[in-house]
């Protein structure tokens, strides 16, 4: 009899679900999930990065019905007023899906990317004035110090000045190197400089910080082709409650080096911010991130207006954090691209051959300014485009606390026929604002998104339909947009421009045997890695040698 009951519960329970609860997206296409537990995740972040999100895009359009995890209903977003609406229109009603946030404590602890409401307002609020565009400017110096040859001003070691003597002690003066792992030694080391007036000894290797070796190649670490149970770890975070999640994470030891990191991190912080404050005391304002933010937080007119200790320890590790892998990666990835297309790489270095002639032929100043970088036109669409296709951040989840409606700037079609504008959605739905798709939806970035093309930049209309504007940054997905947006895009395009110009000034990159095998991998964060080698983390080999002597000579 009893079982008669159950069974009877169990029934109709599933005709509920099934039947009279149906998703509320039911008729708006979508592929078909493998896993009920996991949902479409399984697909997002085992294929190589964006290739699934590709896919339902090219077969559905910019908006996909998929599954969350345990039966859940989402969105795949990309198309970009309804993207514009999420972001950009809505304040802190759409928010970030329980999962990222878990992510950011674990990664940087209660700092701006876990904040929400009126906590992330406070924290942004103080955290903006160092990173406006006059404060950029700034950074140039210390960008240039940390990419360029001996010749130039600044006395620590390069970049630029490290791979010519590994290059000029090979016997063919070429090596294969890890551009991958290059590339973050370099941006550790600008942000320590540029954020923290702090060298994390990236660049030198042997004499390196422990915090800066402890953050080289964390997230493949840490979350290279996250297993089931880390993906299912941190979407209970929906159904448990936070503090016992914490808990649980806080002591798993899948989690030990970002334990770690933390540990360091924080003892870093602390001495940072002793250091920063006695200088702003004595009114020793220097010009890094760090020094703008503990004097605007000793300037808060109110209490509560103020970052707690632990706050600021967050702010510097969420800097470090959210702004060297992301910038790294991107620099990888357009190398990688000119290696791949020697012809654009040879008209790049061109471009910035003849800027160099011009500063180097001038009686003042010989370095280059954030306004003469930003003057060369085909080094700028290689920039763009290098960031549009490989965004380093593939997604972003955002979960609405309310009920709200999308509009769209194209219509759709649902599978019963009718022609949808706008989307209503019910509070705790969850969506997902595909980077990777978006930014090559063809109505957005032309016909011909899907090809690494930088000429498309120099053309005098990019968007091919509607018109519509989402992201901060060339309405590229790459640093979100909004309240949320990336608060350092200015400092990491700034960045690259400054190494790019550096490096193509000085080498060249050729594509070698291992470059078809390079592949992009999630590990939340994008990063490129070799397809028989993915437990090895992030790796992109290419060939460097010499930029060509004959071509020097001229410059003279
Ligand atoms: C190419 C390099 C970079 C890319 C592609 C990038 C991308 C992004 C994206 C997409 C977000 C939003 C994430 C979300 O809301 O889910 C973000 C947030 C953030 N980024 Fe970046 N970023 C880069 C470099 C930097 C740099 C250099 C810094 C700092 C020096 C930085 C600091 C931050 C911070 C603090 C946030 C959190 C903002 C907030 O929640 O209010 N990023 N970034």
């Amino acid at each position: 009899m009893s079982a008669t009951l159950a069974l009877l519960v169990i029934f109709a329970f599933v005709i509920y679900y099934k039947l009279i609860k149906r998703s509320p997206f039911w008729n708006i296409p979508g592929p078909k999930s493998s896993s009920y537990i996991l949902g479409h995740a399984w697909d997002m972040f085992h294929k190589p990065t964006g290739v699934s999100e590709l896919e339902w895009q090219d077969k559905y359009g910019s908006v996909v019905h998929l599954k969350g995890p345990f039966g859940t209903e989402q969105l795949m977003i990309t198309d970009p007023k309804a993207l514009y609406h999420i972001f950009q229109e809505t304040d802190y009603i759409w928010r970030k899906s329980s999962s990222r946030k878990e992510l950011s404590r674990l990664t940087s602890g209660r700092g701006l990317a876990w904040a929400d409401g009126d906590i992330h307002k406070r924290q942004r609020k103080l955290m903006m004035p160092a990173f406006g565009a006059p404060e950029a400017k700034h950074y140039l110096p210390y960008f240039t110090a940390c990419a360029a040859t001996a010749s130039h001003l600044y006395s620590n070691v390069q970049l630029c000045e490290r791979w010519s003597d590994i290059l000029s002690t090979s016997p063919e003066q070429t090596e294969v190197l890890n551009i991958a792992e290059w590339t973050t030694r370099f941006a550790l080391d600008a942000l320590g400089q540029a954020a923290f007036d702090y060298d994390f000894g990236a660049i030198k290797d042997e004499e390196g910080s422990e915090l800066g070796k402890l953050y080289q190649g964390m997230m493949a670490k840490s979350f290279g082709m996250p297993s089931m149970a880390t993906l299912l770890g941190l979407e209970l975070f929906r159904f448990i409650p936070s503090r016992i999640m914490e808990f649980w994470n806080d002591h798993d030891p899948r989690y030990k080096l970002l334990h770690r990191v933390a540990q360091v991190a924080t003892t870093t912080a602390q001495h940072l911010i002793s250091m920063k404050s006695a200088a702003v005391s004595e009114n020793k304002n220097k010009k890094d991130v760090m020094s703008i933010l503990v004097k605007a937080n000793m300037d808060a007119k109110s209490p509560n207006a103020r970052l707690t200790e632990e706050e600021i320890w967050a702010s510097i590790r969420v800097l470090i954090f959210a702004g060297h892998e992301t910038t790294a990666n991107s620099l990888s990835w357009m190398l990688y691209e000119l290696a791949r297309h020697p012809d654009l790489q040879q008209r790049v270095r061109a471009e910035v051959w003849g800027m160099q002639r011009k500063l180097t032929s001038r009686d003042t100043d010989t370095n280059i300014t954030m306004q003469e970088l930003e003057s060369m036109s085909l080094f700028n669409a290689t920039v763009k485009e290098g960031l549009r296709f490989h965004p380093p951040n593939p997604l972003m989840a955002r979960t609405s606390t309310e009920d709200d409606v999308l509009p769209l700037s194209k219509p759709i079609r649902t599978t019963t026929g009718e022609v949808l504008h706008e989307i209503g959605v019910s509070k705790g739905t969850t969506v997902i604002a595909s980077v990777a798709a978006y930014n090559r939806n063809p109505d957005v970035f032309g016909k011909d998104a899907s090809v690494f093309n930088p000429e498309r930049w120099l053309r005098p209309k990019l968007a091919e339909s509607s018109g519509a504007s989402f992201g901060v940054y060339a309405n590229l997905g790459t640093f979100s947009a909004g309240i949320r947006s990336c608060i350092g895009w200015r400092f990491a395009v700034l960045e690259i421009q400054t190494l790019l110009y550096e490096l193509l000034l000085n080498f060249e990159f050729h594509a070698t045997a291992e470059t078809d095998d390079i592949r992009r991998v999630t590990a939340f964060i994008m990063i490129p890695a070799l397809k028989a080698e993915l437990q090895k983390g992030s790796q992109m080999p290419l060939r460097v040698s010499f930029a060509s002597r004959a071509d020097q000579e001229e410059l003279k």
